[in-house]
């Protein structure tokens, strides 16, 4: 006998109606660049990269997480900046918001080591095409690992989590943020598609370990879990640094699909996202009808809380 469960009873209901967006059809870029231990150089090799993916078309660019430092402990503190303060003490973002104002595009900004007291945090701000700081996402959950002889990592060392999670309404649509680990958690990708989203943004670096087993299928997990747009941008591969990026930025469908990717070099990726994707596959495969939320319940605290 089928169940008398009604969708409408969840405690959080699913968003069934997904916002309409400004925008159905654009491009977006996803920048994997190098980042090397001269920040000068990697805001102006980052801004030079934006440029020429505005040129090529992209109305959304997306960097790479901690694109403006070496991935490393020891570098996090001394590249940190004061995002708040802006101006000198946040040279990152404010080549970020000049760009963004100036080419007319939404950047999703990867993410930068951020200063705030005397916390550090990995945080990814986004920039509308007026140039305007619309969103800040300190990276939820740290990335510590510990698989003997293969990777060590413990970014909980000099880094604090951030308390909240980051959906944006943009010229592009609206767009939840996650940095690299926060792939791992569904719950926080199901938030986001409870809350409207179109587009999943995740800035990240995996390894040389977890990233040929996992990268993709985190993303494909997501984007078919939720039925909309995954976005990645890793850093470029420098085999000779501490911490070696697994590479593979990758855009991935609606219907879980592979729409660009790519190996471990620098390049940019251009790709077009069309949102009436979503509404299609939502239609051909309803999940958000057949939850039984009769027996099991996602509850979005932040939200409940505010
Ligand atoms: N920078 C990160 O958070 C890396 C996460 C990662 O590699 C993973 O396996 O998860």
């Amino acid at each position: 006998m089928a169940s008398t469960y009604k969708p409408e009873q969840a405690r959080v209901p699913p968003a069934v109606q997904l916002p309409v967006p400004p925008v159905t059809k654009f491009k977006i870029a996803l920048c994997q660049l190098s980042a090397t231990d001269d920040k000068e150089r990697n805001i102006v090799h980052a801004r030079r990269a934006i440029e020429e993916a505005a040129e090529k078309g992209a109305q959304l660019v997306l960097l790479p997480e901690i694109w403006n430092s070496p991935y490393s402990n020891d570098c996090l503190p001394v590249y940190a900046e004061d995002i708040d303060a802006g101006g000198d003490a946040s040279p990152s973002t404010a080549m970020l918001s000049e760009a963004a104002r100036s080419l007319q595009i939404t950047i999703v900004g990867g993410s930068i080591p951020e200063r705030s007291g005397d916390r550090l945090y990995n945080t990814c701000c986004v920039f509308g095409k007026d140039g305007k700081l619309k969103a800040k996402h300190r990276k939820i959950h740290l990335f510590d690992i510990d698989i003997p002889g293969k990777i060590t990592f413990v970014e909980s060392k000099t880094l604090t989590a951030g308390d909240n999670h980051t959906i944006v309404d943009t010229d592009v649509g609206r767009i939840g943020i996650g940095i690299c680990l926060d792939i791992e958690f569904q719950e926080l990708a199901m938030v986001y598609a409870a809350r409207g989203a179109h587009l999943l943004c995740y800035p990240g670096a995996f390894n040389m370990t977890t990233g040929p087993l996992h990268w993709e299928l985190l993303q494909r997990s997501r984007a078919a879990d939720n039925q909309l747009y995954v976005a990645t941008c890793s850093p470029a591969r420098d085999a000779g640094a501490g911490y070696i990026a697994w590479g593979h930025s990758t855009l991935v469908g609606p219907f879980g699909e592979v729409l660009a990717t790519t190996e471990h070099e620098e390049t940019i990726i251009i790709a077009e996202i069309d949102y009436s994707q979503i509404e299609l596959r939502r239609t051909n495969l309803p999940l958000q009808n057949q939850r039984r939320g009769d027996l099991y319940q996602l509850v979005d605290l932040q939200r409940l809380n505010s």
